[in-house]
């Protein structure tokens, strides 16, 4: 092997690594950490959190025997180095592009990846799921599980839920506390601040410490630790921390970017004999390595393509604001007008524009942490005293928070108001954070107004008629990306509940849009039209209370009634084909054809193929309008639109 041929070449799988010195190890990450950045310039994604562990998934996988002992990542968007070091290497920069690796960790993508992930806090629980079936199974009880979760991911409630419940057994589970004082944004709360003072205050341990401590809980290892103790004392400290009154041994904190400190610790834990759970505190840095990430941690989260020598990224040409951009526009103006209006995120200020928000009313903005069903009831808590809150949380997040939704809201008829960004299919996320439920899960709430603007003017209405609702729950969803570009005014105007409106009148075909596919509706329109059939276009904006009415229009005085929207079926197609058979509309031989999101998954991809891919483009509608009607289209086939599919 010629000098200057990178060690990483010589890596495929992780049991390369494992005849390599700390040394070697330690130029393979240095080589990883290049091949990161190299990749994610091209690719785009998520760059900080993955350049914050390539010491650590380069150590664990030296040291552990995975894919047999199970290494779980947190939300599996820093598992780019992991990918790398796991037989994935030659596709690595296929990374979120169309056909392409996931961001996240997935079962399906390699026997390295043991459970998938993209939404937080789960790694504890799937770990001690895990632990708990190797006992069962009379599995070798050295297999081990590791779960590695960051100092963000871990103000959830599900990580506290599960250290509670493995704190009390006896299995043994690693868990590795990533700690970069870092979520997307600057983390929040009392844990935040409880991890920084045990990494500045505690006293270290000495040698002799060191050694009786570890001879306690790991009697096979004391010869080894006292050898290499020395190396790594001053990077741990033990004893009387939240984790050990949970039940947990806790070990740390040690630098995670140090191999000469994380090596001879994983090695211990893995040797270790006793039963139970054990937490080692890793402290790492955010974008370790490149400059841009570690000086704008929050910038070089998620990045588009960048310059790799200035860090400059993308930016797409100057376009129309962002439906986010819009609806904190429209928020701030509701709350100049009403000092009762505040407003919650949960770890997402600047992705659900309530940074804007926060900047204007810094004691009105509730950033909670990744804490989506404290956030609901919190917001619940507030309106019994009159507060108006606003809950901005992307549709797929919300998910996390939906017994609040339902038990803490909606039963108790609560006027809490549900923002959820990001609803429909999102790009290069894929699946895991595609919001196509919420019409389904909000939908079927008693009292529960829900809401879907065509674009960001009527956005501006929404937020406005939100602010108004003060006698019950409602929920406005809107996608990810840019507005149309209308103009706007400077505060939004009351609607009136669920009342639609048609913005073309036709007389054979009718096409009912729920959200944005208004657009493509129209567009339909014009190519029906131009095929002789005279459509109708309207925009419902409320899936609840439905417009009964207008329905009663669309579906006496045409033949087909095309429902639209960007959600899987059940939600508002599924409600207007509900009301048509029960109000007897449907017996009078209208045709309805509902046009959704299939059942089944879209992966990652451009946010155009993805449409195309679920049936929802203009194109379709023409071809589902054609095929209803019975007749071929120009290119003879019938319609491959979702209403067929779905
Ligand atoms: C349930 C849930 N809420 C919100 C998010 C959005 N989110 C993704 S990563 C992240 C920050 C995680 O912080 P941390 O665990 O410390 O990892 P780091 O990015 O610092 O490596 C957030 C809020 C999510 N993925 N899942
Ligand atoms: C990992 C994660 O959940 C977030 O970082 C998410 O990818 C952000 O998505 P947006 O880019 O739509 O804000
Ligand atoms: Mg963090």
């Amino acid at each position: 092997m010629p000098p200057h041929t990178p060690l990483l070449d010589r890596v495929t799988y992780p049991a390369d690594l494992r005849n390599f010195s700390a040394e070697q190890l330690a130029q393979v990450a240095e080589e990883l950490r290049a091949e990161v950045v190299d990749t994610v310039s091209v690719t785009g994604g998520h760059l900080g959190s993955a350049l914050g562990v390539i010491e650590l998934t380069v150590a664990i996988h030296a040291v552990f025997d995975t894919p047999n002992d199970r290494l779980i990542w947190d939300v599996g968007h820093q598992a780019y180095p992991h990918k790398t070091l796991t037989g994935r290497r030659d596709r690595i920069r296929t990374l979120r592009q169309p056909g392409g690796l996931s961001g996240f960790t997935r079962r399906s993508e390699s026997e390295y990846d043991p459970f998938g992930a993209a939404h937080s806090s789960t790694s504890i629980s799937a770990g001690l799921g895990m632990a708990v079936a190797r006992d069962l199974k009379g599995d070798d009880p050295d297999k081990q599980i590791i779960c590695v979760i960051g100092d963000g991911s871990m103000s959830a409630g599900m990580a506290y839920e599960a250290m509670n419940n493995a704190g009390s057994m006896k299995s043994r589970l690693i868990v590795i506390l990533n700690d970069n004082d870092m979520s997307i944004a600057p983390p929040v709360g009392a844990m935040s601040a409880y991890l920084s003072r045990l990494i500045s205050s505690r006293s270290f341990l000495n040698l002799r410490d060191l050694a009786a401590k570890m001879a306690k809980r790991f009697p096979r290892s004391i010869e080894r630790t006292a050898k290499r103790a020395e190396e790594y004392a001053r990077g741990i400290l033990t004893g009387g921390t939240l984790f050990e009154e949970l039940g947990f041994y806790y070990v740390g904190p040690i630098d995670g970017h140090n191999m000469d400190h994380l090596l001879p610790v994983l090695r211990n834990l893995r040797d270790h004999e006793e039963g139970g759970p054990v937490l080692l505190h890793v402290v790492t840095q955010k974008g370790k390595g490149y400059a841009p990430a570690e000086q704008s941690p929050d910038k070089y989260h998620g990045v588009t393509r960048f310059n790799v020598v200035t860090g400059e990224q993308g930016k797409a040409p100057p376009g129309p604001p962002s439906y986010t951009k819009v609806f904190a526009k429209a928020l701030i103006a509701e709350a100049e007008a009403d000092p009762r209006i505040v407003a919650v995120t949960a770890a997402m200020p600047t992705g659900t524009g309530l940074d804007s928000f926060g900047k204007r009313f810094p004691d009105r903005t509730f950033d909670v942490g990744i804490a989506e069903q404290h956030a609901v009831t919190f917001a619940a808590g507030m309106a019994t005293e009159g507060i108006k809150p606003f809950v901005a949380i992307y549709s797929t997040f919300l998910q996390r928070g939906y017994d609040q939704v339902v038990h803490d809201v909606a039963i108790q008829s609560l006027p809490v108001r549900f923002a959820m960004d990001r609803a429909g299919m999102v790009g290069a996320d894929g699946h895991t954070h595609a919001g196509v439920y919420d019409l389904c899960f909000m939908g079927c709430l008693p009292g529960m107004v829900v809401m879907a603007p065509s674009d960001e003017l009527e956005l501006m209405d929404v937020v406005a008629t939100a602010a108004a609702i003060d006698d019950r729950p409602s929920a406005f969803r809107y996608p990810r990306g840019d507005g149309f570009g209308l103009d706007l005014p400077a505060r939004g105007k009351v609607l009136e509940l669920g009342r639609g409106r048609v913005m073309r009148e036709g007389s054979k075909i009718a096409v009912l849009a729920l959200g944005p596919r208004l657009y493509e509706a129209m567009k339909a329109a014009d190519e029906l039209a131009a095929r002789g059939f005279s459509t109708t276009v309207a925009d419902a904006r409320f899936m609840k209370p439905l417009d009964t009415d207008l329905i009663t229009q669309l579906a006496r005085n045409h033949e087909v009634v095309i429902t639209i929207e960007d959600n899987v079926s059940g939600g508002f197609g599924s409600a207007v084909l509900h009301y048509m058979a029960v109000s007897g509309l449907l017996d009078r031989g209208v045709k309805v054809r509902p046009m959704v999101i299939p059942d089944r998954l879209i992966d990652h991809n451009t946010p155009a193929a993805q449409s195309i891919e679920a049936g929802l483009t203009a194109k379709d509608i023409v071809a589902t309008a054609l095929t209803a009607l019975g007749v071929a289209d120009a290119s003879g086939s019938t319609s491959s639109g979702s209403a067929v599919r779905a």
